[in-house]
């Protein structure tokens, strides 16, 4: 028998903007979360289905003790590096768009909610969604709040931004917009009501 096909609502933004945050509330009204960040990292812990490739094209000096990639040297080589950069990429994220398939198939929510980073960028992800929801905020609160999360300076975090898309792209594909300038209260509100508008679109 085929699997239904769920509502997929694309939630996105660039680094820092808060789409871990707008996702925590959607999870707590009864959306399932597709992360690919999360999927990232899992690829590339220990064990991780990913390691090999990564130890085969970057050397050994890119995994860590414990057998995960060495994500601060990649980090660094990554960012520096456009063509470093392809080359990760065309490694995880063939892996990560099967792994997110098959997770939103199996989600047992109402509708499902897949958070990636770098929706506007691919457009494989944008074809898998019947919505797009940006969670957007000024580029200085990005750079702000990951500093005071990470230790990133702010030149390594401009570099990060520079291979995003800017804000401008991503709104200009937004179907709904989370607006997170403000403090971390007026998110629930929004979600709250996006949440309703996607139960509905779901059940149609
Ligand atoms: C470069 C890496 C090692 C840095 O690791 P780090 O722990 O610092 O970051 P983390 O993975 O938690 O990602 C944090 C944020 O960085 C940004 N980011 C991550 N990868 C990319 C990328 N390829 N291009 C642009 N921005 C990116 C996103 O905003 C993401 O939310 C890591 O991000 C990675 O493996 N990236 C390649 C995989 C990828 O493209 N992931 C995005 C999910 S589709
Ligand atoms: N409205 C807000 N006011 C203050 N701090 C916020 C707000 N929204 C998010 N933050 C904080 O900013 C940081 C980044 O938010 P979050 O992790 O949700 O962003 P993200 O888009 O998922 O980031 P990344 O792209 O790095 O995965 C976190 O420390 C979070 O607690």
């Amino acid at each position: 028998m085929q699997a239904v096909k769920p509502y997929v609502v694309g939630l996105t933004g660039g680094i820092g903007s808060g789409k871990s945050a707008a996702a925590d509330h959607f999870v707590a009204l009864g959306a399932s979360l597709v992360d690919t960040d999360r999927i990232a990292h899992a690829l590339t812990a220990p064990g991780g289905s990913a390691i090999p490739a990564i130890r085969s094209i970057f050397g050994a000096g890119m995994i860590a003790a414990d057998g995960s990639m060495d994500r601060t040297a990649m980090r660094a080589l990554v960012f520096e590096r456009p063509e470093a950069r392809r080359e990760l990429e065309a490694i995880l994220h063939p892996l990560i768009r099967a792994s997110s398939d098959r997770a939103c198939l199996a989600a047992p929510g109402p509708y499902v909610i897949l958070a990636v980073p770098l929706l506007i960028e691919s457009g494989s992800y944008r074809s898998r969604c019947s919505r797009i929801c940006v969670v957007d905020c000024p580029e200085a609160l990005q750079i702000k709040r990951v500093r005071s999360r990470s230790g990133l300076d702010e030149s390594q975090i401009r570099a990060i931004m520079a291979s995003q898309a800017t804000r401008a792209q991503r709104l200009a594909a937004a179907d709904d917009v989370i607006d997170n300038s403000g403090p971390l209260a007026e998110l629930a509100p929004q979600v709250q009501r996006l949440h309703l508008q996607y139960l509905a679109a779901a059940a149609r």
